[in-house]
């Protein structure tokens, strides 16, 4: 793959996050595991693929120099822009779409680092089937509502209860206008289907597996060198 491959889809990896709830000096993405920083392993799952044609890396803007030179390290320059996000995801997400140039995008978080070759395959042919896709998993717990004070308001039916993951797919033009939408009024979510969602466009979900974690709190660090070693094995 590469900046200037064939090919209809882009992917924007946003990492310009704080990981504030994972509480380290160092931003969560640029942790090691298995030898090599968090957001390299996720960089190098779509660098791989066939049908990616171009990626964008979004992170701190103290953190392009730094980044790019990982991005050289590990044989990937030629082919991964890097630049400055924002203050929230969405306006992470935001600049990258200004920056992708293909028809579909996807949106993938540089935290989620196991994230398979399959998993993006059928993301990006769900999307161009129905419009729109997310990878996704259905909930396994019991979740209840709870009001204020914590007391549990309602107890929801699971069936119909979907953990969102990424990477999540659209159509560039339904992206950009969504997040021109949700920044005129001020929207901010905590995905981009959601974004996508008020604009009143249906959104596929493509079950994905457990194993696709967000890295987000310490012990996530630990199941990942888990998940890590059991991939090499397997
Ligand atoms: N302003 C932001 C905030 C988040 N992200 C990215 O969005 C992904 C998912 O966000 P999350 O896990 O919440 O990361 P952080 O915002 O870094 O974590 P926290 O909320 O704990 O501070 C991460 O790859 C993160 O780097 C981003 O690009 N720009
Ligand atoms: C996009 C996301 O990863 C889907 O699970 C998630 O919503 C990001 O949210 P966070 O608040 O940044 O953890």
């Amino acid at each position: 793959m590469g900046l200037q491959a064939s090919g209809d889809t882009g992917v924007i990896v946003v990492a310009a996050g704080r990981g504030t709830r994972m509480g380290t000096v160092e931003s969560k993405q640029y942790l090691m595991l298995d030898g090599k920083p968090i957001f390299i392993h996720t960089l190098e799952v779509f660098h791989r693929h066939p049908s990616i044609s171009q990626i964008v890396l979004v992170t701190g803007e103290q953190d392009v120099d730094r980044c790019r030179s990982w991005i050289a390290e590990y044989g990937m320059t030629e082919q991964i822009q890097v630049i400055p996000g924002g203050a929230e995801r969405q306006h992470s997400v935001r600049q990258g779409l200004l920056t992708l140039s293909t028809p579909w995008v996807l949106v993938h978080d540089g935290v989620r680092p196991f994230v398979t070759r399959e998993q993006i395959t059928a993301c990006c042919e769900a999307a161009k089937a129905h419009g729109a896709a997310v990878l996704a998993v259905p909930v396994k717990d019991t979740i209840k509502q709870a009001d204020e004070q914590s007391w549990v308001a309602a107890t929801l039916d699971r069936r119909s209860l979907w953990a969102i993951q990424t990477p999540q797919a659209f159509r560039r033009d339904d992206l950009l206008a969504a997040h021109e939408r949700a920044a005129e009024e001020e929207f901010v979510g905590t995905d981009d289907a959601m974004l996508v969602e008020r604009l009143g466009i249906p959104v596929k979900l493509v079950e994905g597996t457990y194993d696709n974690i967000k890295i987000t709190t310490p012990e996530d660090l630990d199941y990942a060198e888990f998940i890590r070693g059991k991939r090499l094995r397997d």
